[in-house]
């Protein structure tokens, strides 16, 4: 196993200060149970020409690799060379053609050695995001079959039942801490892609490993191929997934079942972030497993704080204090999985806010689909839906099914969030309409993945709902140039600013469950990350270069939100008394020590 690295301070922001940070790493001895090629042709210990002359010796490397022993940094220099001249030869090449050309690069770095790729990934994390994760994943989920080298993760399939328990044991890791686990049926906006949304979890597990340092030793990418309802996936003579209809109702809840059972017989603390399911399955195993398993939803949970965050940090550049929260005419659009889980979380905040008054805070909100404006005069209303949908003699007017025109020029909303999945649905007029917002600073979230599935892009937001919008979207955009200097700043509102601090949390709490309050505390940690500045330049969230502090910050209020429930049972060393009287510094410390960091250690073989 590997040590955990230590690092030598936990304030780090600027990307000077990361470098010093991962100089100060202590490499620790890792045990390794085969020699030779195997170690070659194994990405978790294999250094390519990095391995020292008498590691060669030790490990019955010599005359496998070639006798000049390269350095880490001449490794990573190497390989970054090789990814700029891509980045130069493929320049003026459409988007597709370059994106999966880079993910290609990094996905072969991944399959031979994962320090180098995870240390490239750390470094780099701006650059390769983008496509490690949306929205250059949801194109390698789409081209699955033919991009498909070598398996990473595991498969578990409808034709699998009655074995899962003894095939969980096929991983060859003896850790697991923290599992994504997809069905494929939602991947993205891009729908139902069966077995290809394999990608996600990988994306995800990615961002795991460079934003909170989980070891990616302990992680474990999961498919549960229930078959697809996607014609042309089951028509593909390439398609790896099962060729059935999905399994439904409780013939599809014994699949999961038996899966969740088997991995808390092997690992009864390994947290399952459930991701892309589609909407009725995302509720239905919300409820049912979350106060039974260490297991949380991160469309419905995660979703909901990053958004709540943004919320708030729209009020705070108006110029206007917090509590004016409960003034805010807020228009969801998509009552989905994602736009539920806001919509919820977003109604807690405000009726908490508003001394209880859960009906003054849902007056606040308006959801639509794609029907348009839910009210009750909804017919075949959605029941998880229902509790949102308006009062007709609340809806100031407006009918059921209204259009999203409609209700953005009757109601003149200071918050327009979009979680459709419907690319350009904030079409002109939409946005037009939003320069007679009620605010000073109309908040626009443009929040569906990937990009072409984007409500609208930054630079229409800017141009036609005028130059005081505060944007975000869920994919990256490049922020706009307003003219005489100005800066249109594009935020990205995205779960990869809750998830991997909401994981690493619940990890080193040693909690069994994932409660509201630690979800709570996630999201109220993100909304204070940022300064008034920082806020009245439209800069809602942090950069992504500093996401393993955010991680940090925000993983260390998910420790204490779990001591103060009573729920903290410690994780390795660190027993439950300690963590309670850790101070709020401390426990930021202890989160920040706890992160993996890729370095080459020394192998040492056992048999
Ligand atoms: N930025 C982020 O962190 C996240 C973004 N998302 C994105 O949100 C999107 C939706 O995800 P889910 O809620 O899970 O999907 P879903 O399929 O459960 O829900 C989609 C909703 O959009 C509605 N809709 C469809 N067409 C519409 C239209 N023309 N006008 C208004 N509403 C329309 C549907 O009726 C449905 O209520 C996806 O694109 C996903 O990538 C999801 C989770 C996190
Ligand atoms: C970001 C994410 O989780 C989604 O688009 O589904
Ligand atoms: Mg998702």
């Amino acid at each position: 196993m590997w040590r955990v690295a230590r690092f030598a301070a936990s304030n780090v922001r600027s990307s000077s200060q990361r470098r010093l940070f991962s100089a100060a790493v202590i490499p620790g001895a890792c045990i390794v149970h085969k020699r030779g090629a195997d170690i070659l042709h194994d990405p978790w210990f294999n250094k390519d020409t990095g391995f020292p002359l008498t590691e060669r010796d030790r490990l019955g490397l010599r005359g496998l690799l070639p006798p000049r022993v390269i350095s880490f940094e001449q490794q990573y220099d190497r390989f970054m060379e090789s990814y700029r001249s891509l980045e130069k030869n493929t320049q003026g090449q459409p988007y597709s053609v370059v994106s999966l050309a880079k993910w290609r690069i990094l996905n072969r770095l991944h399959d031979r050695n994962e320090i180098l790729y995870y240390r490239a990934l750390i470094d780099n994390i701006k650059d390769f995001a983008p496509i490690i994760y949306t929205p250059t994943v949801g194109l390698v989920c789409q081209n699955y079959s033919g991009l498909f080298r070598r398996p990473r993760g595991m498969y578990f399939s409808a034709k699998d039942k009655g074995e899962m328990m003894s095939m969980i044991y096929n991983w060859p890791g003896q850790q697991v801490d923290m599992i994504v686990l997809t069905d494929g049926s939602r991947i993205l906006g891009l729908g139902d892609l069966g077995v290809q949304g394999i990608g996600i979890p990988i994306g995800k597990l990615d961002m795991y490993v460079a934003a909170a340092g989980i070891n990616p030793q302990r992680i474990l990418p999961v498919m549960l191929d229930v078959g697809t309802n996607n014609q042309k996936l089951l028509e593909d003579p390439l398609y790896l997934g099962l060729r059935q209809p999905r399994l439904e109702g409780e013939e599809y809840l014994s699949i999961v079942d038996e899966f969740m059972e088997a991995v808390h017989t092997r690992w009864p603390k390994a947290i399952v972030q459930f991701e892309d399911f589609q909407m009725k399955w995302a509720f239905e195993t919300l409820l049912r497993y979350r106060k039974r398993f260490c297991m949380f939803n991160d469309d419905v949970q995660g979703t909901a704080g990053v958004a709540l965050a943004g919320l708030l940090g729209t009020v705070r550049a108006q110029g206007r204090p917090l509590s004016d929260f409960v003034n805010q005419k807020i228009v969801v659009v998509g009552a989905g999985s994602a736009g539920l889980g806001v919509l919820n979380m977003t109604i807690q905040a405000l009726s908490r806010m508003s001394g209880n008054n859960e009906i003054a805070a849902k007056n606040q909100c308006y959801l639509l689909d794609k029907d348009g404006l839910i009210t009750k005069e909804r017919k075949n209303l959605d029941p998880a839906a229902a509790p949102f949908a308006k009062d007709i003699k609340d809806a100031e007017g407006l009918k059921e099914g209204a259009s999203l025109l409609e209700v953005v020029k009757k109601l003149k909303p200071h918050v327009l969030l979009g979680l459709s999945g419907v690319g350009g649905i904030f079409n002109e007029q939409v946005l037009r309409a939003m320069r007679e917002s009620d605010s000073p600073k109309p908040a626009i979230f443009s929040m569906s993945n990937p990009t072409m599935n984007a409500e609208c892009n930054a630079a229409d937001a800017f141009k036609h709902a005028g130059p005081n919008i505060v944007f975000a979207s869920g994919s990256p955009f490049e922020n706009v140039d307003l003219g005489n200097g100005k800066v249109g700043h594009v935020n990205q509102a995205n779960n990869m600013y809750l998830f991997p601090g909401i994981g690493l949390g619940t990890l080193l709490s040693g909690s069994h469950f994932i409660t509201d309050g630690m979800l709570q505390a996630a999201a109220e940690c993100l909304a204070s990350y940022m300064t008034d500045e920082e806020i009245q330049k439209g800069i809602l969230y942090p950069s992504i270069d500093s996401i393993r502090h955010i991680t940090a910050e925000v993983g260390a209020a998910v420790v204490r939100a779990a001591v103060e429930e009573d729920l903290a049972e410690g994780h390795g060393e660190v027993g439950s008394r300690e963590l309670k009287h850790m101070s709020k510094e401390e426990t930021v410390a202890y989160v920040t020590q706890n992160m993996w960091f890729p370095v080459y250690s020394p192998l040492v073989h056992e048999k």
